[in-house]
């Protein structure tokens, strides 16, 4: 099957490299032309477990190509994906300018039946949106051609978006039209094969099952940072009580993790485009202002803990940060803690010396060269000659520490772990005053230990 695909970002790359590992033709488009001049020399301009392997192998068996042009694109698939980004708009609306700047560029230049696939995360209603700005340029053309236009949302994670894509849980598409539909059953049919995992909706539905999954996930992870705030101050462990309601099967385990906030691409911003949807229909969606309020706040903790257990002196002091990525295996700092933390430190006249195992390049990219800020090659180098830790991301290899060791490094013995990666019992007998989130020790100040 041709299929075509405008964008490689996270989700255009990741969703053209396996469809065509499963045997499709596959083009990708982009008008980053730096991009695609990377990806033609076989170099990944993002850093994800398993991609390079993939683009790889189906590089150089001619099912996987790369152009920044559009008519050729337009040409090629009978399916056009469209993974572009749909950032916030400044008041937190989803900006539909590349995913319409697609539609047109579709209009532009089909000549034939297409499928247009909206794969990127979009408000109800944009799939009519694309549908009527085809139609509007093709009309200018005085061209009368059959189209449709499809919901297709992505749940890939990023740090596992291969296997996510792969063996993901669910297909969802939207459409009424049974010949999209039977074109979507043959471009996912290598997926389909052990259980029925394509869902077939209506295309408003589709679109809104996409949010209301972020917006369900951000919610269970703000209420655990709420409980966990709750439990700080009641002298109760949040891990204990995590495991104690994970193990209800109506709770159950996944995305109960307390920490620093959720951070990333999604989360942040679909929260916040639902909420403004709701708006825009007259409805206050209290709950979904509440999770991003939460998570605002929690965002801010790990500062405060640091502030809190440096007497509020941070002025002249270099802070060791483990983590700059938004979560583990991948290099992705939007909207990630770290940024929030860094910030902070920065305006409060801290150094920071920080180590992430991928995140390097793009904290150079985002922050430049900056006297506060040093890029090191080792958690060790981050931590040796710094006045106290913080922990962002929980990657492994910050997982098992010679607490000892760690000691003689920091000038104060403070660590905070915005992931609760130790047993604050391991920590403190190494004379280390550990400040982590929602545990009841991390609550006790220097000198009380
Ligand atoms: N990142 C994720 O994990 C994830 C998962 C599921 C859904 N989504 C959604 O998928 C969409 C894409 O997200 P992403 O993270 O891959 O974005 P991204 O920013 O990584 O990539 C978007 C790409 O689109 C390109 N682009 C912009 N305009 C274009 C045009 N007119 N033609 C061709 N290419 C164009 C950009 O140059 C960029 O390379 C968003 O709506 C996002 O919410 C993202
Ligand atoms: O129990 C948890 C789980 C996650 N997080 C944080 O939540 C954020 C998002 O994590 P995750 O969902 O793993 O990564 P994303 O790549 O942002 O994936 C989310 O956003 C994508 C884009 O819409 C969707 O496709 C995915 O299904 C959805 O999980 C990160 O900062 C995590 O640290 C927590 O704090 N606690």
């Amino acid at each position: 099957m041709r299929i075509t695909i405008f964008g490689t970002g996270y989700v255009g790359l990741v969703t053209g490299a396996c469809l065509s590992d499963v045997g499709h033709n596959v083009l990708c488009m982009d008008v980053d032309e730096a991009k695609v001049a990377r990806l033609l020399d076989g170099d990944m301009p993002i850093f994800e477990p398993g991609l390079e392997h993939l683009v790889k192998r189906n590089v150089a068996n001619g099912r996987l190509r790369f152009t920044t042009d559009t008519a050729s694109a337009v040409a090629f698939g009978t399916l056009q994906f469209i993974a572009v980004g749909t950032p916030p708009d400044e008041d937190g609306s989803a900006d539909l300018q590349y995913v319409l700047a697609v539609a047109r560029a579709i209009g532009e230049h089909m000549n034939d039946y297409k499928v247009i696939v909206d794969k990127s995360t979009v408000p109800v209603g944009t799939a009519n949106n694309v549908h009527e700005t085809i139609r509007q340029v093709l009309a200018k053309r005085g061209c009368d051609l059959d189209f449709n236009v499809c919901s297709n949302p992505e749940f890939l994670k990023e740090g596992a978006a291969i296997e996510d894509f792969t063996y993901g849980a669910r297909i969802i598409v939207g459409t009424e039209s049974e010949r999209a539909k039977e074109l979507m059953r043959e471009c996912y049919a290598p997926y389909n094969r052990h259980h029925e995992k394509l869902m077939f909706m209506d295309v408003r539905s589709a679109e809104l099952t996409k949010y209301a999954a972020n917006a369900m996930l951000a919610t269970k992870i703000s209420f655990m940072n709420e409980i966990a705030n709750l439990a700080e101050r009641l002298g109760a462990d949040i891990e204990a009580v995590r495991h104690g309601i994970g193990s209800d099967p109506r709770i159950g385990y996944h995305f109960i993790y307390p920490g620093c906030g959720y951070g990333g691409s999604c989360f942040p911003k679909d929260v916040q485009a639902l909420t403004r949807t709701a708006q825009q229909v007259g409805y206050e969606a209290e709950l979904l202002a509440s999770v991003e309020a939460v998570n605002q706040r929690q965002k801010g903790t790990l500062f405060n803990k640091l502030a809190q257990a440096l007497n509020r002196d941070l002025t002249g002091k270099t802070i060791a940060l483990w983590g700059l990525s938004f979560k583990p295996n991948t290099d992705d700092m939007r909207d990630a803690p770290s940024r929030d933390l860094m910030e902070s430190l920065w305006t409060a006249g801290a150094k920071v010396r920080a180590y992430d195992p991928e995140a390097m390049n793009e904290c150079r990219r985002i922050y430049g060269d900056r006297d506060d800020l040093i890029l090191v090659k080792s958690r060790e180098d981050a931590v040796r000659g710094a006045d106290a830790l913080v922990i962002c991301t929980e990657w492994k290899v910050f997982r098992s520490v010679d607490f000892y060791w760690l000691k003689q490094q920091l000038a104060i013995p403070v660590v905070v772990d915005g992931r609760n990666l130790y047993e604050p019992y391991d920590v403190k007998q190494a004379g280390l005053l550990y400040f982590a989130v929602g545990r009841a020790d991390s609550l006790q100040k220097p000198g009380k230990n």
